[in-house]
Formats: C-alpha cells, sequence, structure tokens
C-alpha cells in the first residue's frame, strides 16, 4: 500500500498538472508494493503508466503541442484561436448540414479509417454569401473537434507578403504536420478566381498553383478550409482538389424563423406573428438576422420590457433590409 506521503504527492502533482512528477511517483508506489511483496498490484501499476505515456507519445505524434509553439514563425500570418462554439448554434439547410456532420464523423473515426488504408474528409471548400456562417462553420469545426483554429486572410497574406506568398503558404502547411488544427483559409477567391476571367496571371495564378500542390501533398490531420463569397469567379478546376464542397445559401423562411427562436429565446412572447417577422427577414443573411435579434433583444434590457413584440423585431429586421439597400 502506498503511504501517506506518496498519496500526498501523487495529488498534489495531478493538481499541478506535474505528468513527469507524477508518474515517478507512481512507480515509486509500484516499487513500494512490490518490496511488500504486492507484486500483482506493482505489476498492474506498471502497466497503467506505460499506457499512459504511450497514449502521451501518441497525442504528441499527432501534433496536439501548446498553441504558443506556434506563433514564432507563423506570427503575422494566421489568426489563432481555441473557439467553443458548436454546430448546435448554428441554422443550416440539408445540404450544407451534410457534409458537415461527415467531416466530423469521419474525423472522429480516423484512426479506424487509416487501419483499412482510407482517409477520413478534411479538405473543404465552403462557398456562399456573406453572412451565411463560413467563419462559423470553420470555429464550430474547432469546438466540436477540440482543435485550434488557425485563420489566414489570403487578400492580407498576398499584399503583405507579395513575392513571398507562396513560401509563407509553404510555411503554414508545413505547420499542419506539427500542429494539428483547422486551418481556414478566408477570401479564397483572392488566389482562386478563374482564369478565364482575365486576371492577373503573374504573382495570384503563382500563388494558385503552390497551394493547390501543398493541398494535393498535404497528408496531415489537419483540417483544410477554403471560403468564398464568389462562386462564379472560381476555377473549375478547383473544386476537383477538395474532399467536399459545402454550399451555403440565404436562410429560408423557416431557417430564419428557428434563427431567431435560439438567438432571442428569452425574449421572445409566447405568441409571434411569424409570418410578418419571416416576410420582414426574407433576403437577409444569418449575420443581418442575428443582429436584427441582439438590437431587439437590446432595446428591450434597456427599456425594461420583459419581451420583444413581433412588431419591434420586423422593425429591426427592415432596418436591415434598408441598411442593405444603402449598401447596393
Ligand atoms: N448559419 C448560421 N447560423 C447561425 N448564425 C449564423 C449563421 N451564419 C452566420 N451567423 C451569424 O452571423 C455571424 C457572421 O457569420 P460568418 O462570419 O460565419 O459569415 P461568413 O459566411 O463567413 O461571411 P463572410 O463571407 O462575410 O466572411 C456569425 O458570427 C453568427 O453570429
Amino acid at each position: 500500500m502506498a503511504t501517506a506521503q506518496q498519496i500526498k504527492s501523487l495529488v498534489r502533482s495531478f493538481t499541478a498538472g506535474d505528468d513527469e512528477h507524477f508518474i515517478t511517483v507512481a512507480l515509486q508506489i509500484a516499487a513500494h508494493s512490490a518490496k511488500k511483496g504486492n507484486g500483482k498490484l506493482a505489476q498492474e501499476l506498471r502497466d497503467l503508466v506505460d499506457e499512459t505515456k504511450r497514449r502521451r507519445n501518441q497525442d504528441a505524434h499527432r501534433g496536439t503541442v501548446p498553441i504558443a509553439r506556434t506563433t514564432g514563425e507563423l506570427a503575422g500570418l494566421v489568426a489563432t484561436s481555441y473557439p467553443k462554439t458548436r454546430f448546435s448554434e448554428m441554422v443550416l439547410s440539408q445540404e450544407a448540414q451534410s457534409p458537415l456532420t461527415r467531416v466530423i464523423h469521419e474525423y472522429r473515426h480516423q484512426d479506424k479509417l487509416r487501419s483499412h488504408g482510407l482517409s477520413a474528409r478534411r479538405k473543404l471548400l465552403l462557398v456562399g454569401p456573406p453572412g451565411c456562417g463560413k467563419t462559423m462553420t470553420a470555429s464550430a469545426l474547432a469546438g466540436e473537434l477540440h482543435l485550434p483554429l488557425f485563420s489566414v486572410q489570403l487578400h492580407g497574406l498576398i499584399s503583405k507578403f507579395m513575392g513571398e506568398t507562396s513560401a509563407k503558404l509553404h510555411t503554414l502547411f508545413e505547420s499542419m504536420n506539427v500542429t494539428r488544427g483547422v486551418y481556414f483559409f478566408d477570401e479564397f477567391d483572392a488566389i482562386g478566381a478563374d482564369r478565364g476571367v482575365g486576371n492577373d496571371v503573374g504573382e495570384v495564378r503563382r500563388v494558385l498553383n503552390s497551394f493547390l500542390q501543398f493541398l494535393e501533398q498535404d497528408n496531415s490531420d489537419s483540417l483544410i478550409l477554403a471560403a468564398t463569397n464568389f462562386v462564379g469567379m472560381l476555377d473549375n478546376a478547383l473544386f476537383r482538389r477538395f474532399d467536399d464542397v459545402v454550399r451555403y445559401t440565404l436562410p429560408s423562411a423557416q431557417e430564419a424563423e428557428m434563427l431567431i427562436r435560439n438567438r432571442l429565446h428569452a425574449f421572445l412572447p409566447s405568441r409571434v406573428g411569424w409570418k410578418k417577422v419571416q416576410s420582414a427577414a426574407k433576403g437577409l443573411s444569418h449575420a443581418e438576422i442575428a443582429r436584427a435579434c441582439d438590437d431587439a433583444a437590446k432595446q428591450c434590457v434597456i427599456e425594461d420590457c420583459e419581451k420583444v413584440s413581433s412588431a419591434q423585431l420586423a422593425d429591426f429586421l427592415s432596418e436591415r433590409q434598408a441598411a442593405r439597400s444603402h449598401e447596393d
């Protein structure tokens, strides 16, 4: 049996997150048990320690290294975060939802798939109008799979590192092998625009070719997402390079209602004039509807009213419609 001192030391190292010390104490207890004639317990403890070490090595091999280590070389290239977003917070069409559910499912079973010579879907092209959840999808995949999110704005990357963009992309793709995560390339049209539309064939073309080459060669465990608002501008050859294309659309009347219910839940009265509200939301993106909901909730809080009326909500949605027509 372990001494009181050993038990205290074990608990202390566990609380401090000191794995090395935890293992040392566990092995001391095993040695102590063997000395006292309890060889079976000693062996069981050693087996448990070996199993823990094996798992730790596996994790390190997979690249679950602390996020701080990714800063240095990648600083200025990527924005790093650990999102807590979940897909349950999102309202998506069935067409967008199914490939995403499949990615999560395959990712969670990737070891099993690999043992049969199969690879999980990891490379996705997200296409659709602004404010319909492409960026949020990247956060939700990271949140669901407990992975860090590395976001890259391709427009910014090209203008900041003109001439060196391919080299920077190479660094990024290399880091996918070392640090497992969700790598999100936003504004993909910056490099993916159709070559036939008379675009600059210089730097942008080189960057696109490099990107495609790195994408094809990538064998990491990371998820790679590229997002664009301009489906029509994308080179057809690009679509084949991804495992799946996820298409986003403006919310239907039912999806708009679901989004409002999720967003305003506590502020909604028991009876809502959904016809009126849905009609005011028609043509707005998820982001615009979410903003109208937040505005309505804020007004409610400031004015100490308990619930948002259908008329108030319709007004805030109409405000978004007006803001949109000013932008057009
Ligand atoms: N499908 C969705 N379900 C729930 N909320 C959404 C959805 N899409 C967007 N939102 C809300 O709108 C905000 C902005 O959306 P997001 O940045 O994901 O859009 P996007 O498609 O990436 O737009 P852009 O093309 O302009 O970058 C989100 O943070 C969220 O609050």
